[in-house]
């Protein structure tokens, strides 16, 4: 039987919300590019694209100011949208870091004393996470750097990390006067043991890719130092060996003399990161070659245990961080930008934990009294 008879409307859609809006190319921006799925000799494929989801402002380590944040919004809503991307990459700029979480300029300058402003600003934050969590596209996290506080947390919400071995991984916020609530304390225990998880989310400790990925956490390490055309593992971290006198050594950072002379030999080294985008790409090309459907389906499946927590507790955690600007924020985040001023880049702890024990009213007095004055 013909069904010729049902219409039928063939004009393409475009599911797209927005046209570049929020993206950019100068920083501080986010870059979105399409860019040739590449077969296993190198050749471009026809037709078919990966998104390559750009952070850019490696002057202040690729933390993401408000627009940014808006800008990783569009960008993943346009790659989940569009027909021809078979996957997303999320990358920064530069050799230093991908990504250290929210901007402690405006953190200091604007958003502390702010709490209602800075709780708009969260509703954008939740919007990035859950852009890149409902990604109908699966999301490659290419660690170009280190990957810290609200950097980790977004890093985390992606599916696959393949990183540079330079990179460190860790939270920055309770020394600085947040929780890393942004994600982090719902994501972390199903990378790393719930001990990890805890110790590595508080302590602000920056661990290495190796680390990383003997612990579970991300997927790959490739080295991306070369001299005289060898590539050179990150000297500043322990990969020799497993073990000595009883300890994992693998993965730490190695100390003192040693680690002058690491510095000494990656100042001699060019940063290539020829292996990093190779690993991508095959990545890119393992899922060229799977059903679209089962694969983002089987993914999906795997982030709705990421989104369970998340999901329970991002709202409360908005109102928080939120009223936490008030607080321990306003503090910390001034302390930690008037450090070339004071010399000191936290406030002092000790002298803050005593004015509380004495139960002193939080006002410009006790701030004063913690943040030190310029030298
Ligand atoms: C550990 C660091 C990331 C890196 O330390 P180091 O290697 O010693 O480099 P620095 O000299 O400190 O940094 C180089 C320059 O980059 C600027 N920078 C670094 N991070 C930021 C940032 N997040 N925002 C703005 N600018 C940044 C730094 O000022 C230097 O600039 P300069 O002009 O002096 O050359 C260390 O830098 C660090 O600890 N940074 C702060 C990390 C941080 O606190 N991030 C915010 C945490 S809170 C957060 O991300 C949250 C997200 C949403 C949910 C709630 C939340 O709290």
């Amino acid at each position: 039987m013909s069904l010729d008879f049902l219409k039928r409307d063939n004009e393409l859609k475009n599911h797209a919300l927005m046209e570049n809006q929020h993206l950019g190319t100068s920083a501080p921006s986010v870059i979105y590019e399409k860019r040739p799925v590449l077969d296993p000799a190198g050749k471009p494929v026809d037709d078919l694209y990966s998104a390559w989801i750009t952070l850019n402002n490696p002057a202040q380590y690729n933390s993401y100011t408000t627009e940014m944040v808006k800008g990783v919004i569009e960008a993943f809503q346009k790659a989940s949208s569009d027909r021809s991307i078979v996957a997303a990459v999320f990358t920064a700029v530069g050799e230093k870091a991908w990504c250290s979480g929210g901007n402690t300029a405006e953190y200091a300058s604007y958003y502390s004393r702010r709490p209602t402003e800075y709780g708009d600003y969260i509703d954008l934050f939740i919007g990035m996470v859950d852009g890149i969590l409902n990604c109908k596209k699966p999301v490659i996290c290419r660690v170009n750097g280190m990957r810290v506080a609200g950097g980790q947390e977004i890093g985390m919400a992606t599916d696959i990390t393949i990183s540079s071995d330079m990179a460190v991984y860790g939270q920055a916020g309770p020394k600085h006067g947040s929780a890393p609530v942004g994600g982090s304390t719902d994501f972390l225990p199903w990378f790393l043991s719930m001990e990890d998880a805890i110790y590595n989310c508080v302590s602000c400790e920056l661990w290495s890719a190796y680390k990383m990925k003997y612990k579970g956490m991300i997927s790959k390490v490739l080295p991306v130092l070369k001299k005289n055309g060898e590539w050179i593992p990150n000297p500043k971290v322990r990969t020799d060996t497993w073990a000595e006198h009883g300890q994992i050594v693998y993965g730490e950072m190695v100390q003192g003399a040693a680690l002058e002379e690491a510095e000494a030999l990656i100042a001699q080294c060019k940063v290539d990161f020829e292996l990093l985008d190779k690993e991508v790409n095959a990545l890119i090309w393992r899922f060229t070659n799977l059903f679209p459907n089962c694969l983002m389906n089987s993914i999906d499946a795997i982030r709705g245990k990421k989104k369970f927590f998340w999901d329970q507790q991002k709202v409360a955690q908005r109102h928080w961080l939120a009223a936490n600007m008030n607080n321990e924020a306003w503090l910390g985040f001034n302390a930690f930008e008037s450090r070339k001023l004071t010399g000191k880049d936290t406030v002092d702890f000790v002298k803050y934990r005593q004015l509380l024990a004495k139960g002193a009213q939080i006002d410009e007095h006790f701030a004063e009294q913690v943040i030190a004055a310029p030298r």
